[in-house]
């Protein structure tokens, strides 16, 4: 691949998606150091730039062609896209797929002394919020007017300042909220960090590129959700020892030395088994029962 044909990805320079999507790209074998000074970040094993820009320009560098994939928040992305609707910029990308980090949501909040009822208790008040095009959808939704308080950041902090009476701002684990006095009372936008495509056609081998990636991606996630087990099963109760093992199809089950009354198994497992499973496993006679990660998973 000639330099210009090098595929570009965006990805946020620092923040909450910056280290994840760095250690998502690390595991599909790309590599590359970055330099926090620079923009760009050459892998030197495959023909991939990495830019390292604001997570609000992400959407916007892929629906321009500008680059040709981003990992970016749904919110982000949603909200760019609602934008560049109304002012007529392209505003088409391919969603790959959603990624395994970057869990929030867009939720209404309000100061502790402010009695809530349902949206509709948010009628003509002011809303300070980061994300007025998905506040703006889901109050023309509900039919509510309000007035809008445009803020980049510190969202959380408008009520107490006097700039508004209630937010809408992203939540986890709803510790900001709770330290500036504030309680959510409506979700209205569940978002994932997520790996999109420009629209813009490939030459062949840029495009099987991008499938490589998101194949191996798909196989990290994968593995990610996906536990190894093995165990030892009396025979008399292996269908019901099988029966337990979360998502684990067709398991192998092997011999053991000098011992015809119970068996091993190994089983992949589609999700992570509980403590409350590795119990019943031992009531049912299981015994060394071992959970190893996955690193990697393919076909
Ligand atoms: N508390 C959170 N927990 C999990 N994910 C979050 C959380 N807050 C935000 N995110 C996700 O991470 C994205 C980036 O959040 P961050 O706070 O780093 O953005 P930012 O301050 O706008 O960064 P930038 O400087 O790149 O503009 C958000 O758009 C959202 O998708
Ligand atoms: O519900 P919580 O777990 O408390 O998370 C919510 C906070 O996380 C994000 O900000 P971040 O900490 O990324 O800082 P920022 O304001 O600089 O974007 C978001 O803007 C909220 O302020
Ligand atoms: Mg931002």
């Amino acid at each position: 691949m000639s330099e210009s044909t090098r595929l570009r990805i965006a990805i946020q320079k620092s923040g909450r998606l910056s280290k994840e999507s760095q250690k998502l790209l690390k595991s599909c074998g790309v590599k590359f150091n970055v330099n926090e000074q620079r923009l760009i970040a050459h892998s030197d094993n495959m023909p991939i730039d990495l830019l390292r820009v604001r997570d609000d320009d992400i959407p916007g560098l892929v629906m321009d062609g500008v680059v040709d994939l981003g990992i970016i928040g749904e919110n982000v992305l949603e909200e760019e896209q609602i934008e560049r609707q109304s002012l007529g910029k392209p505003a088409e990308c391919i969603k790959l797929r959603e990624l395994d980090f970057g869990a929030c949501r867009l939720s209404l909040a309000v100061p502790n002394e402010f009695s809530y009822q349902d949206a509709s208790s948010l009628e003509g008040l002011r809303i300070a919020t980061s994300y007025p095009n998905l506040l703006r959808r889901y109050m023309q939704e509900k039919g509510i007017n309000y007035r809008d308080c445009m803020l980049k950041g510190s969202v959380e902090v408008a009520p107490r300042a006097g700039l508004s009476d209630g937010i809408c701002d992203l939540v986890s684990t709803g510790a900001t909220l709770e330290a500036n006095g504030l309680y959510e009372t409506e979700v209205i936008y569940r978002s994932m960090a997520c790996i999109i495509q420009s629209t813009q056609s490939q030459p062949d081998d840029k495009q099987a590129l991008i499938n490589k990636i998101l194949s191996r991606i798909n196989g990290v996630v994968r593995a990610k959700e996906s536990k190894y087990i093995l165990l030892h099963a009396p025979t008399e109760t292996l269908d019901q020892i099988v029966a337990l093992l979360p998502g684990a199809e067709n398991p192998t089950v092997l011999p053991l030395n000098d011992d015809t009354n119970r068996v091993a198994i190994h089983a992949v497992s589609t999700e992570d088994l509980f403590w409350d499973t590795m119990e019943q496993l031992t009531q049912l006679g299981a015994s060394s029962i071992l959970v190893m990660p996955i690193e990697k998973m393919m076909g």
